[in-house]
């Protein structure tokens, strides 16, 4: 158990490619902590430097408060789990997980305990005779968890480790993971550019692009409020529609206008616009928060252009100026291509963004 803090963390490789920089981070206590972000954004790099297999540039890694930086990996006292399966080939499923246990000189009646409990935890107490070729894709990552966990370290390390792995398993893996991070309450960080990964498995998430990160947030803060159109356009399937919109004052009311509609700004959305002079802005609406045909004062009619039925609900595509916009609809009543549809907005949903900085817009 273990808290981490990040300050200032930055790694140049070269002259001048930033892998990471300025990360600054503060993990609390059995926090399960999910980096992520697209490809190259440095989501690997800083968790190699937390691991100590990465050199660092500037700034600090604290594990409970204690400098770290400089220490050496084996002693930093963190496990890490890859994206490849890294478990010994020659060696059962026992030998594999008691391995690091032996080196620590334990007594043999102890690992043989920890061995067999933390194969229960991970579901392959049957298989601890194997060897890994005898072992799936999915059973081997299980070894390579409980090789992780049997050592009890003060964080985990985890780098796309359910990658590899088909759809379905993956699906399955996450919450089989979350039910051990559970168990054991080990402070977890864990690396994916799946969105819905992140969404489905952390406490909080740390958005990263470029190097840096854009914003730290519970899955709720990312999705319903995020912070840049970066971050509602990464996060959420399908991806929140962007409406570029001009701001026209006109008798004491605002509109926000573009080529389709008109959009009256309420009470309650005139705030956002407060502080902000300039004549456009970007609109985001997230495609749950989009409605047809309900009660609500139309924005606009459209003409449905494909439907997706997804079971559960259903994804109904329009195009608007050039560009399509998906809403999700509840499954019936069913909708069909070149239907007429009245579309309106829910505005406790909808979100500003600044035309240049692409910041949200908020009520101070
Ligand atoms: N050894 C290296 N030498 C030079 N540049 C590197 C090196 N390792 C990483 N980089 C660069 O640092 C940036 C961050 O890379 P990093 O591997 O941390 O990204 P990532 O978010 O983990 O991406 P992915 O999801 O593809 O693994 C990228 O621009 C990458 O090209």
């Amino acid at each position: 158990m273990a808290t981490l803090e990040l300050i200032n963390l930055s790694k140049r490789y070269g002259k001048s490619v930033w892998g990471a920089k300025d990360v600054n981070l503060k993990v609390n206590d059995k926090e399960f902590i999910v980096f992520l972000g697209p490809s190259g954004c440095g989501k690997t790099t800083t968790l190699r430097m937390i691991a100590g297999l990465e050199e660092v540039t500037e700034g600090k890694v604290l594990i409970d408060g204690e400098d770290i930086t400089d220490m050496p990996p084996r002693k930093r006292n963190v496990s890490m789990v890859f994206q490849s399966y890294a478990v010994w080939p020659h060696m059962t499923v026992y030998d594999n997980i008691a391995f690091a246990l032996k080196l620590k000189k334990m007594e043999k009646s102890t690992i043989d305990k920890i061995v067999r409990e933390v194969a229960e935890l991970v579901n392959i107490g049957e298989y601890l005779e194997r060897f890994p070729r005898q072992l799936s894709g999915g059973q081997r990552q299980r070894v390579a968890l409980a090789r992780a966990i049997a050592v009890k370290p003060k964080l985990f390390l985890m780098d796309e480790p359910l990658s590899n792995l088909d759809a379905k398993l993956r699906v399955r893996m996450r919450t089989e993971l979350k039910a051990i991070h559970h168990k054991t309450e080990a402070t977890t960080i864990f690396v994916t550019h799946d969105q819905s990964e992140a969404m489905s498995m952390a406490d909080r998430i740390v958005v990263m692009k470029d190097g840096k990160i854009v914003q730290i947030g519970t899955p709720d803060e990312v999705y319903f409020d995020s912070a840049n159109i970066f971050v509602a356009g990464f996060i959420g399937t399908p991806p929140t529609n962007f409406l570029e919109m001009e701001i026209h004052r006109d008798k004491g009311e605002t509109f926000l206008v573009n080529p389709l509609f008109r959009f009256k700004l309420t009470d309650k959305l005139l705030p956002y616009l407060k502080n902000y002079n300039k004549d456009k802005l970007i609109m985001g609406v997230r495609p749950e928060s989009i409605q047809i045909n309900s009660d609500n004062e139309t924005v606009f009619k459209e003409k449905v252009l494909v439907v997706e039925p997804q079971g559960s609900h259903q994804i109904v595509a329009v195009e608007l100026n050039g560009k399509i916009m998906k809403i999700v609809a509840p499954s019936f009543p069913k909708y069909s291509p070149d239907e007429n549809i009245d579309i309106s907005f829910d505005e406790k949903r909808v979100m500003f963004f600044d035309i240049e900085t692409e910041e949200r817009l908020r009520i101070d």
